[in-house]
């Protein structure tokens, strides 16, 4: 079966349910009482808890649970397009799309699945979309808890007959904050982003960090290693590098760390006032609460597909914020952070990315 648990009591580390449209939904929950919850309408990650109960991810009070549009909050997955640059509709059509639970998927490698509760998705091309984007693939989500609450996924998107086509993807999170104002990022000061508010032109981040006093939407282009995003308020940081992202909330009193693959740039948005009070599915204020730092293959990348596949790795990690942190970058590199995450970044090897066992200390 693709929906499976390797270690502990599989009764309570995995239930579907249907939603109040009917759809099903997957809740993981780890041994520690951790969870997070996956609809089949986009794959999307709804919900996200650490072991003490607390929500992770941003849901807005007034956000719209009905198709045919992806709820605002969460993890979206943005997939043939991220944004509105293509000829889809904005983000693509797989968040607006029903999945399956894929019951045999093509294997992982071996530990990925060593000690957690997961769930293979699958997505495939219909003739309804052949007619907006003319490809087929099959896309594969594997969503996993593990013991200690670090949520992955992994999505793997396969050209299935070989005729090449590009695409674009991101997965959209909108991370859970104290208050917007209270935030700032750091490490992408030196890097030139495309913003989406001035028609994509060009620029380089030129001040020491990003702060928020205004609407914000740009993509950085070829993030480096490590960025920062510090939360005073929350008491929390997130640090992004290409690899990893670390989201520590010193009030909160958890650290979130995201490590990807294959997602070279860093979207950065928030809508703020304005712009939230014309959604109708934000509350007017709700903006303060939200920050969304979407790891895509916007620019660079545009995958072309030739044949084959290929995989998009995305780990995201809760730790306690009360010790210290230390991201292992490159061997012999480190950046060290007031709160407390020790892991080992070989994640290109999958085995690392998602079975390690040293991940936190
Ligand atoms: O409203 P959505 O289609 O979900 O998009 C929400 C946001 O997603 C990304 O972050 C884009 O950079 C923004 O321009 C867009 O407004």
């Amino acid at each position: 079966m693709g929906h499976a648990v390797a270690v502990w009591n599989q009764q309570v580390a995995m239930e579907i349910t249907k939603d109040w449209n009917g759809i099903d939904q997957v809740t993981l929950r780890s041994p520690r009482g951790a969870s997070t919850r996956v609809s089949l309408y986009g794959g999307q990650v709804m919900s996200w808890r650490n072991d003490r109960g607390e929500e992770l991810l941003f849901t807005g009070n007034k956000a719209i649970f009905k198709p045919p549009k992806a709820m605002r909050g969460g993890i979206p997955l943005c997939f043939p397009q991220f944004g509105n640059g293509g000829c889809l509709e904005q983000h693509g059509f797989a968040r607006n799309k029903i999945w399956i639970i894929d019951d045999n998927p093509p294997p992982l490698h071996q530990s990925n699945s060593n000690g957690k509760a997961f769930d293979d998705l699958l997505l495939k091309s219909s003739e309804e979309d052949f007619k907006c984007w003319p490809h087929s693939f099959e896309f594969r989500l594997r969503v996993s808890l593990a013991t200690n609450g670090d949520l992955n996924l992994i999505s793997r998107i396969r050209n299935i007959n070989g005729k090449p086509f590009s695409f674009s993807f991101a997965y959209h999170t909108y991370l859970c904050v104290s208050d917007i104002s209270e935030v700032r990022i750091e490490g992408l000061e030196t890097l030139d982003y495309l913003d989406n508010l001035c028609q994509r032109e060009r620029f380089t981040e030129q001040g020491d960090a990003i702060t928020f006093e205004t609407e914000v939407d740009r993509v950085y282009i070829t993030s480096p290693n490590v960025i920062a995003v510090l939360d005073h308020e929350k008491k929390q940081t997130v640090v992004i590098r290409k690899d990893v992202i670390a989201v520590l909330d010193h009030e909160k009193k958890q650290t979130v760390v995201i490590r990807k693959d294959g997602l070279p740039d860093v979207v950065v948005w928030n809508p703020w006032e304005k712009k939230s009070k014309a959604m109708i599915d934000i509350g007017d204020d709700e903006y303060k609460q939200m920050l969304c730092v979407d790891d895509d293959g916007t620019n660079h990348v545009a995958e072309q597909l030739q044949q084959g596949s290929v995989d998009l790795a995305y780990t995201l990690l809760p730790a306690p914020g009360d010790r210290n942190v230390c991201l292992l970058g490159q061997p012999g590199t480190s950046t060290q952070l007031p709160h407390s995450l020790v892991f080992d970044s070989q994640f290109l090897n999958p085995s690392h990315l998602l079975g390690n066992p040293t991940a936190r200390t």
